[in-house]
């Protein structure tokens, strides 16, 4: 297509939506009418199905529950009032908590004020929350937010370093839908522990947002734990940033929460239009169906050109491919579906992997996220005329071009500027996009049965690390890896009994190894 014909197909595909200031280009993605038109029917469903969703239909069959992240913007949208009136009460409890909390009517024993947060959480528990800091917190916002997303000792002793001195002040929110999960029962316990070598009572300092009745929540209670706030069963993890799990973090770094709400709740108006064209997540999703011919054969590579979205690209991993990478379809088919996302930032990201996008295997389409307010205020020259702001828009129109002229496509969403609305609207804009992608695919998008898999065979392992020690600990003399398996009662488990062994030894639990560490075989084990 030439440069007159490809004007004329931006402009008649451009969404725009003036409320937001948000533009939406799918120009880019070279469907035709044709391919439009085939998808109709599959959209009409997708419409149907997102209606019945918002009603309070079970659109997690699965789990058995109603998906009600939408009614959490608009919660007049909720199924019933009771619902209704919780949703509202507790954005209410939010405010009121977190404006007390930074003014210091509510403050730490030993403290005037709590100055930092230590934010304890995995998956959607953590990335949205950590997404919202990165892109919405003030440069000196009441309280500096610090993640626990792992367990990972050495990441918990980074941030307890950081704060040694400060933990007198600083408060610590423990989130877990489930209130089950281990990364942050772990990360809670260890910080527990931190606090009480600070001879510091945590139940002073300690938050709970969780299920009512979940094991976190009952530990909060019996303890008597700072606050607690719940996280409803009918929102998923990984769209749950406009719940408690977002929302109380968001607040208490000083974050427009209603703002978001109010971005998001716009949106959400805007992807209810059951019209492919007049709706911009429909067009998203229309997008990503062309791409990979709803099947995943393309990967979505996510790159917004500014540092403040950052996260978006790690946010939207989990949204998406939780949501769509299901082995079965909803009818029971093996379907092996999902779109794999990445991505960072540009222009930073064209200096690393753009050469390969440019030239290299063609299994991707592009999401170019622009904004178009550089900075706050005014810039200075680079070169004549010329601003950095200025070159980074153009890295943006030189790569999505230079892309587009090697048959490799592109979406471009443009922002006015970062702020909570425009944040609480690109969130809305992909829960929505995903809802009607699943639907597209026939695809169960709310619930994640893969992911039990691996949590159950690590449990296995923790166990069997039991059973080795226990046989270490009862021998006498030292033992081949052979042997320890089988006295074990594991005998088909051999590298994996090697694997702990190696762990706890590397880790100065106990275990002496003699041996050549290269030939595992030769390994004589016993215990200290
Ligand atoms: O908030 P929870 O219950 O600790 O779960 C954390 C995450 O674990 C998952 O259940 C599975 O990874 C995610 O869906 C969820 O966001």
């Amino acid at each position: 297509m030439d440069a007159t014909a490809l004007w004329q197909r931006y402009q008649q595909w451009l969404y725009f939506h003036e409320g937001l200031g948000f533009y939406l280009d799918v120009s880019r993605m070279r469907f035709d009418d044709a391919f439009v038109k085939g998808l109709q029917p599959k959209f009409e469903k997708a419409f149907a199905d997102m209606a019945e969703l918002e009603k309070g239909a079970i659109a997690n069959p699965d789990e058995n529950r109603m998906v009600g992240h939408y009614w959490l913007r608009n919660p007049k949208l909720a199924p019933t009032p009771e619902i209704e009136t919780e949703i509202v009460e507790t954005i209410e409890q939010i405010e009121v908590f977190a404006e007390k909390i930074r003014t210091g009517a509510i403050h730490p024993p030993k403290a005037t004020r709590f100055t930092d947060i230590i934010s304890i959480g995995i998956g959607g528990s953590a990335l949205g929350p950590e997404f919202v800091a990165d892109a919405l917190s003030p440069e000196f916002p009441p309280l500096k937010i610090h993640f626990i997303d792992n367990s990972d000792p050495a990441g918990i002793d980074r941030t307890l370093t950081h704060l040694r001195n400060n933990l007198a002040s600083t408060l610590v929110l423990v989130i877990s839908k489930s209130g089950g999960t281990p990364e942050p029962r772990n990360g809670m316990i260890e910080v527990k522990k931190a606090y009480a070598g600070h001879n510091l009572d945590f139940a002073n300092y300690a938050i709970a947002i969780t299920m009512p009745g979940s094991k976190l929540d009952e530990t909060a209670k019996s303890e008597n734990w700072l606050a607690r706030f719940p996280m409803f069963d009918w929102v998923g993890g990984r769209t749950s940033e406009m719940s408690t799990v977002g929302l109380v973090p968001a607040a208490l770094q000083g974050i427009d929460i209603r703002a978001m709400l109010d971005g998001a709740k716009e949106m959400d108006d805007a992807t209810r239009i059951p019209d492919i064209k007049q709706n911009p997540a429909a067009l998203l999703a229309l997008s990503w169906y062309f791409a990979g011919n709803g099947r995943g054969e393309k990967d979505m590579v996510v790159l917004p050109y500014k540092d403040s979205l950052l996260l978006f690209s790690r946010y939207l991993q989990q949204l998406v491919m939780e949501s769509l990478g299901k082995e079965k379809d909803l009818d029971g088919n093996v379907v092996h579906q999902g779109i794999a996302v990445y991505g960072n930032k540009g222009s930073t990201d064209q200096h690393a992997y753009v050469q390969q996008l440019r030239e290299g295997v063609a299994n991707f389409f592009v999401t170019f996220i622009e904004v178009l307010e550089d900075r706050k205020g005014s810039s200075p020259e680079i070169d004549p005329g010329i601003t950095s702001g200025d070159y980074l828009s153009g890295f943006l129109q030189g790569t999505r071009q230079a892309l587009y002229e090697n048959q490799r496509d592109s979406i471009t969403v443009t922002i006015p500027q970062v702020n909570p609305r425009t944040v609480g609207a690109l969130i809305a804009l992909y829960d929505r996009a995903v809802g009607f992608y699943g639907s597209l695919v026939n695809v169960n998008a709310y619930h994640q049965p893969g992911v039990e898999a691996g949590k159950k065979a690590a449990a296995v392992i923790l166990d069997l690390q039991k059973q080795v020690v226990e046989v270490l600990h009862t021998e006498k003399t030292p033992l081949s890896l052979e042997e320890v398996a089988q006295k074990a009662g594991v005998s088909d488990q051999i590298e994996a009994v090697y694997k702990i062994i190696r762990h706890l030894h590397a880790n100065g639990r106990g275990i002496v190894l003699q041996g050549n560490f290269g030939e595992p075989s030769s390994l004589k084990i016993s215990a200290q």
